[in-house]
């Protein structure tokens, strides 16, 4: 196996992983036996104590450019922004160029660092000739969207730039080392609807989530669930971020300062309401209705598009989020880096439908039990509760 270079949180130094047994360059040979246990072990605990204060910054950063760039297109969305993919699903001009303009500014941001990216979209599609005019186009918007946001001074990219951007989100993530996860536009049916939808962007550090930012240009400064909408239901535009052990907090997009936030604080499953995908055949609606029923959840589903479903929580507009793709599907880790972190950090819990926590740490997807759930921790076990009774229920009226 060949040698490949990691960048370590506990000495910002280089070192090289030959397989097994990594050593700081430099070192002398004695000292480098055995290291991977007690490496790892080390770099878990420099995780937990260390600040991502800059990575948070530039994240968001990017998530706020990203955010600027997918408004521009989303207002003047005409089908010729449409392309499809081999798999069918809707990808416009903004995904990509999305993908581009974080991949780019990341990279531009820790110049010194090992870049690795786990982003949703691939340049495949935009390498044909016949995407020629979309490629330009989707060039354009990330050079203008810089030059109108203060960063003229940066080197317009060329169309192999944005090719190789979008291409630097092909990494596989892993237990080890620092890799950033993006969904470049979560929710793009929810974007082609002039819905929600969210540019996600999370890092992970050594297999675990330790920042997440998630830019939600149409999702409103108050709560979606208030009854006083009409005071400000023009004012949307939200930029969540969340760093480990240092909580979560909300932004305007157009510029405020940031307000911590806190998941709802009612244990009464009564009061609750439940989020859910706004698609149905991305999770079970009849599954969140009759979890809802057990629970003696009153109020009706609150069916939002994407991870602004996670930021929604996160501040308190509702208590639940269920999440039960059809059997097989194998869920990304760029659907739910992010989210976890905002409502993580906000107080919330978020499992599988066995209750075990999310991994993040093996790959570009998510194995787990059945589900996502998510709450606050008083409604967690009657949670648990309802949804083991109805998985058991569903599957014996099968
Ligand atoms: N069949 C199926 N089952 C479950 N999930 C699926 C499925 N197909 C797609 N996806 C993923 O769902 C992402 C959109 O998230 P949501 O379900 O929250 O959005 S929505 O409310 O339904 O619009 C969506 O993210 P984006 O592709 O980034 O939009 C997909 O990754
Ligand atoms: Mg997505
Ligand atoms: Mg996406
Ligand atoms: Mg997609």
């Amino acid at each position: 196996m060949g040698a490949s270079t990691v960048w370590s949180p506990l000495t910002r130094g280089v070192f090289t992983i030959n397989s097994t047994k990594p050593r700081l360059k430099s070192m002398p040979l004695y000292f480098s036996l055995s290291l991977t246990t007690s490496l790892q072990q080390v770099r878990r605990a420099a995780a937990a104590s260390m600040s991502y204060d800059k990575q948070l910054a530039a994240a968001k950063k990017a998530a706020f450019l990203a955010a600027r760039l997918c408004q521009k297109v989303q207002k003047s969305l005409l089908q010729s922004d449409v392309q499809s993919k081999s798999d069918k699903s809707p990808v416009t001009v903004a995904d990509y160029g999305s993908q581009a303009l974080v991949s780019f500014i990341l990279e531009k941001e820790f110049p010194s660092m090992p870049f690795s990216l786990v982003a949703e979209e691939d340049s495949e599609d935009l390498r044909k000739e016949e995407t020629r005019e979309t490629l330009v186009r989707i060039k354009e918007l990330v050079n203008d969207t810089l030059a109108c946001n203060g960063m003229n001074y940066i080197s317009p990219l060329s169309e192999e730039d944005v090719l190789d951007a979008i291409d630097r989100g092909k990494s596989e993530g892993g237990p080890h080392g620092q890799h950033w996860v993006l969904d470049p536009i979560d929710g793009t049916k929810g974007f082609m609807r002039g819905d929600q939808y969210a540019i996600a962007l999370a890092l992970l550090d050594e297999g675990k989530v330790v920042l997440g930012v998630l830019a939600c240009p149409n999702l409103p400064l108050t709560s979606l669930t208030s009854h006083d909408r009409h005071i400000s239901e023009d004012k949307v535009g939200c930029l969540y971020s969340a760093q480990v052990g240092a909580g979560t907090y909300v932004q305007s997009l157009d510029g405020s300062p940031p307000t911590k936030v806190h998941v709802s604080a009612t244990a009464n499953p009564e009061e609750a309401s439940i989020f859910e995908s706004f698609e149905g055949a991305h999770s079970s609606h009849d599954l969140s209705s009759l979890i809802a029923k057990k629970m003696g959840v009153k109020a009706p589903p609150v069916r939002i598009d994407s991870q602004a479903k996670y930021g929604a929580l996160s501040r308190g507009d509702g208590e639940i989020y269920l999440r039960f793709p059809r059997e097989g599907y194998r869920e990304k880790i760029w659907d739910h880096a992010a989210g976890y972190m905002v409502v993580a950090e906000a107080g919330g819990v978020v499992t599988d439908a066995a209750g075990n926590p999310l991994d993040f740490s093996s790959g570009r997807y998510l194995d787990l039990d059945t589900g996502i759930i998510v709450t606050n921790q008083k409604l967690m076990p009657a949670l648990s509760k309802a949804v083991l009774e109805s998985l058991k229920e569903r599957a014996s009226s099968l």
